[in-house]
């Protein structure tokens, strides 16, 4: 790597785990919150069956992406105990021996909602929260879309979001959050070696624009991983699908298509080093012509 090399942030510099397979659950999700935990569990267990040991699940996996029905679905992650989705997460980790990057599931603090994505540890332990910062607010409809508006219902989080794993840094953005590549470079300046979107496109943008975002969002030759609800989920938002998984010269590894399934990936950390010795971006960056945001404060959880 580059002697002025700006990766300093995240502690854990060399992954502890640096070749592993990562599952994709692409749930369908219903109307029934347990039913929705229930299949969860399953296809978790399923990922970790065929031997993956990081584990992605969708944007609002618990909850039909409808903005009507957050709040119902919505859980207090102050006490874990009473927050059904949480624990399943937390005891299926800890009991597969798995990390689980818990997509999102509908958050309420102290009168507001957000859509938060939890990280759980091989010991179940609860490790990081990231809350979607780029609420999907559509304008006028461009492609045909249906209107969405998440800002009615949903707060906005505040902070970015790197946590350091078994499996290095890994960078969370929630579904609109891959519209900013300003996000995906901050993970990247951070140390990230792998950033993780659950997310759930619509039809018309999931046809334009979900491949591409993914492709580009490597900017800095490093892994990206989505996972989304299949289609034929509940809710009044049809879901686009296509969970994929992109290395770090932009290409795709493995897709699926909009029906339920589990995809398993193997990753391996050596093509980002490998692709940054041929594409030595970092070096090259000029900052002194653009600013970027090379101001880093400390990720956290609120
Ligand atoms: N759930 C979302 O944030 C949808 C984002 C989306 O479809 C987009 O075009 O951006």
């Amino acid at each position: 790597m580059a002697s002025n090399s700006k990766r300093t942030v995240c502690p854990l510099q060399i992954p502890k785990i640096t070749q592993f397979k990562i599952g994709i659950c692409q749930l369908k999700v219903t109307t029934e919150k347990s039913a929705n935990i229930l299949k969860a569990r399953e296809l978790i267990q399923a990922a970790a069956g065929k031997g993956a040991s990081l584990i992605l699940l969708p944007e609002m996996w618990n909850c039909p992406c409808s903005t009507d029905m957050f709040a119902k679905f919505a859980e207090d992650f102050s006490d874990i105990d009473s927050a059904p989705s949480l624990l399943m997460l937390s005891e299926v980790a800890s009991s597969l021996g798995v990390t689980i990057i818990g997509g999102s599931v509908p958050e309420k603090d102290a009168g507001q909602l957000y859509n938060t994505c939890c990280l759980f540890g091989p010991n179940g332990e609860f490790k990081a929260k990231h809350r979607k910062i780029h609420l999907f607010d559509m304008g006028k409809p461009l492609l045909g879309e249906v209107q969405f508006k998440e800002s009615d219902y949903i707060s906005a989080g505040k902070n970015p979001t790197v946590v350091d794993t078994d499996f290095g840094c890994i960078g969370i953005g929630i579904c609109h959050d891959i519209r900013f590549p300003e996000l995906a470079m901050l993970y990247s300046a951070r140390g990230a070696q792998l950033i993780c979107y659950p997310g759930a496109f619509n039809m018309s943008t999931g046809a334009a624009l979900w491949e591409l975002e993914q492709r580009t969002r490597q900017d800095d030759s490093l892994y990206v991983a989505s996972c989304s609800p299949s289609r034929d989920s509940a809710g009044s938002y049809a879901i686009w699908g296509h969970s994929t998984v992109v290395g770090p010269m932009g290409e795709i590894i493995a897709t699926t298509g909009h029906d339920k399934t589990v995809l398993i990936v193997d990753v391996d950390y050596a093509a980002i080093q490998r692709t940054r010795e041929s594409f030595p971006l970092e070096s090259q960056r000029r900052s002194d012509i653009y600013q970027f945001v090379d101001v880093l404060t400390e990720s956290s959880n609120s």
